[in-house]
């Protein structure tokens, strides 16, 4: 649980004098879901690499009182930022519940296994719980659903005790019911945490988040409510382009395709985006 809100200002990232990530500024606070789109290499992942350690950074990530930009990735990951990757990294071979130990730094032998669930610590009933895993204590990770591993990694850093959670496209791959389930999760997750969604699915991003910041070539394009960002004209110029005529047209015989789960693609997100009855309302909105 935290008050701490995650205030990143003028965050910028170079690989070898290519700005990746150019004076980004953006906030997250517990109690929102707070998402970070934009189209391929707009720079969204590398503002979690630096935020996380991963990435050189200049300008600042607060959490708080305390500066993340400049600290080794173990010392941010004990102020509890904790992330999850693109591909789930649980390890396929070892139970969900050997998962959730590893993460919480204990080593429980194979045999503890057999016991009951009094066994279990009472941090890892609870993430199995917040997380609908609470009947795979014993199932191998390699063989649960694409979903289910999803969350096993978000129950990870719950039991780590993150006070930010930052997901990289979490529901990529998901079917339609798990996209929901995670959604339905994450609300319940940022209600005493900080959460940070990059996500591609439009369809996902319009149904979960509070405010959205819509990043394009390393900078912040648009800055808002869900509502406010569909309705900037920048955005739709970016998701639709010159084909934006086109992708127009195609609306009128598949009016959401995202809402079907194919927003995989920032074109085909793009009609999703577009698609909503609020792109009309024509506002924009300021980075605050
Ligand atoms: N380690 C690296 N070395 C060089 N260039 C990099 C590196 N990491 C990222 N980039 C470049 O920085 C830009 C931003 O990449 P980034 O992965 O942050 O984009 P993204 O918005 O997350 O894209 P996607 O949605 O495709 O994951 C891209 O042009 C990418 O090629």
């Amino acid at each position: 649980m935290t008050d701490a809100s995650l205030v990143v200002t003028d965050l910028h990232v170079e690989f070898s004098g290519f700005v990746a990530v150019g004076g980004v500024s953006f906030d997250a606070h517990p109690g929102e879901v707070r998402f970070l789109i934009g189209p391929n290499g707009a720079g969204k992942t590398t503002c979690i690499d630096a935020i996380t350690g991963l990435a050189a950074a200049t300008g600042s990530a607060r959490l708080g009182e305390q500066e993340l930009l400049g600290r080794p990735v173990h010392k941010i990951v004990r102020l509890g930022v904790g992330r999850t990757f693109q591909t789930a990294s649980v390890f396929n071979e070892l139970s969900v519940l050997q998962n959730l130990d590893i993460a919480a730094g204990r080593h429980r032998h194979w045999a503890a296994l057999l016991r009951t669930r009094r066994d279990v610590d009472p941090s890892i009933v609870q993430a199995l719980e917040e997380t609908g895993l609470a009947d795979e204590l014993a199932t191998p990770a390699g063989i649960l659903s694409h979903g289910q591993k999803q969350w096993l990694e978000i129950a990870m850093l719950l039991v780590q005790d993150a006070k930010v959670l930052l997901l990289d496209e979490p529901v990529a791959g998901m079917s339609q019911d798990e996209r929901t389930a995670t959604g339905e999760l994450l609300q319940r997750v940022a209600a005493k945490r900080i959460v940070l969604v990059v996500e591609h699915d439009m369809d996902f991003m319009r149904r979960f988040a509070t405010r959205v910041t819509v990043l394009h070539q390393g900078k912040v394009l648009s800055h808002g409510t869900v509502a406010e960002v569909q309705a900037d004209p920048r955005v739709q110029e970016v998701y639709l382009g010159t084909a934006g005529a086109a992708t127009t047209a195609a609306m009128s015989v598949v009016p959401d395709v995202s809402a079907v789960g194919l927003a995989s693609s920032p074109a085909v997100s793009a009609v999703g985006l577009a698609g909503s009855p609020q792109t009309a309302a024509g506002t924009q909105q300021q980075e605050d």
